[in-house]
């Protein structure tokens, strides 16, 4: 059938538009992309965190559906709200998720561990700030928003000792090479933001287009992302909160949960929890209770 995606016009959110896009042609459809631009793309001077939180770089993408201008928004699941407009629309598939880790990128040293005392690391994610401080109490955490290349480009012009950032985008974009030295940082170090690496395919309540995008869902990414996505739900927290959690289905099907989130001190209180696989469908919900007292 004839479907329009409409999607951001980042570099990063076009990549994944067309990575849909190619699939969905695959399976016989005619695509068109309609590119959005979006609060979270024009406020670029300021915390994602200070400008509303919740659903900056979504609000545009779905009014475009609204209108009828597109039937499929891709997002970022990362940046995708626990509430949306689940009245007009539905998360109708989450493709394999790629690279769950963040990454550690320097043009002068080579591992997170080597920085010397008091280095420079740029983010604007107080997720990964509260994990770098916890990690490396002497660190100076440094403002950097902006796009994926944009920020490698400050890197590259010598404003940080090193940045830390998704490495399912850099990877998507094919950045590493454009950086000296990068780590990919254990999941125990820095818990990743929910859903991270994975993208949501949203769509219209649509029977049609529903069916259209359900090859492209993988189960496993879903129930891991679906957990993640609990979790922070039932904290009450936007995507731009302190809060990083990771579900990861491991080779004997159990679920290793992982989560850190900043106390009423500023404190980082990080848990860790084994669920067997039958009981995926509360767990999210059920890790996040062991948390509300901190909050
Ligand atoms: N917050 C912006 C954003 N949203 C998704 C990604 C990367 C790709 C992904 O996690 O799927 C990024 C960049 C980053 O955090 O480095």
């Amino acid at each position: 059938m004839k479907l329009t995606i409409a999607t951001r016009g980042s570099k990063l959110a076009l990549w994944q538009a067309e990575w849909v896009k190619k699939r969905l042609e695959n399976l016989g459809h005619e695509v068109d992309l309609k590119i959005v631009t979006t609060t979270g793309d024009k406020i670029l001077d300021k915390p994602l965190a200070s400008i509303g939180g919740k659903g900056l770089f979504i609000k545009e993408v779905e009014e475009a559906l609204h209108r009828g201008e597109a039937q499929i928004a891709v997002h970022s699941l990362k940046d995708f709200p626990t509430e949306y407009n689940k009245e007009h629309f539905t998360l109708a598939a989450v493709p394999k998720r790629e690279a769950v880790e963040d990454v550690f990128l320097s043009e002068t040293f080579e591992t997170l561990a080597e920085l010397p005392h008091n280095a420079v690391v740029g983010t604007s994610s107080i997720r990964r700030a509260m994990q770098l401080k916890a990690f490396r109490e002497d660190l100076v955490i440094s403002d950097l928003r902006g796009n994926v290349d944009t920020r490698i480009n400050k890197l590259k012009k010598g404003e940080y000792d090193a940045i830390i950032l998704a490495y399912a985008g850099v990877k998507r974009l094919n950045m590493i090479k454009e950086v000296k030295y990068f780590e990919i940082l254990d999941t125990d170090i820095m818990i990743p933001a929910m859903g991270q690496g994975a993208l949501g395919i949203e769509t219209i309540k649509d029977e049609k287009v529903i069916e259209a995008v359900k090859p492209l869902n993988d189960l496993w990414t879903k129930i891991e992302v679906t957990i993640e996505r609990d979790f922070v739900d039932e904290l009450n927290l936007g995507c731009h909160a302190p809060v990083g959690v990771n579900a990861k289905i491991m080779v004997d099907d159990s679920i290793k949960i992982k989560a850190a989130i900043l106390d009423k001190n500023n404190k980082v209180i990080k848990k860790e929890m084994v669920v067997s696989f039958d009981e995926w469908e509360n767990a999210g919900r059920e890790f996040a209770e062991e948390f509300k007292e901190y909050l």
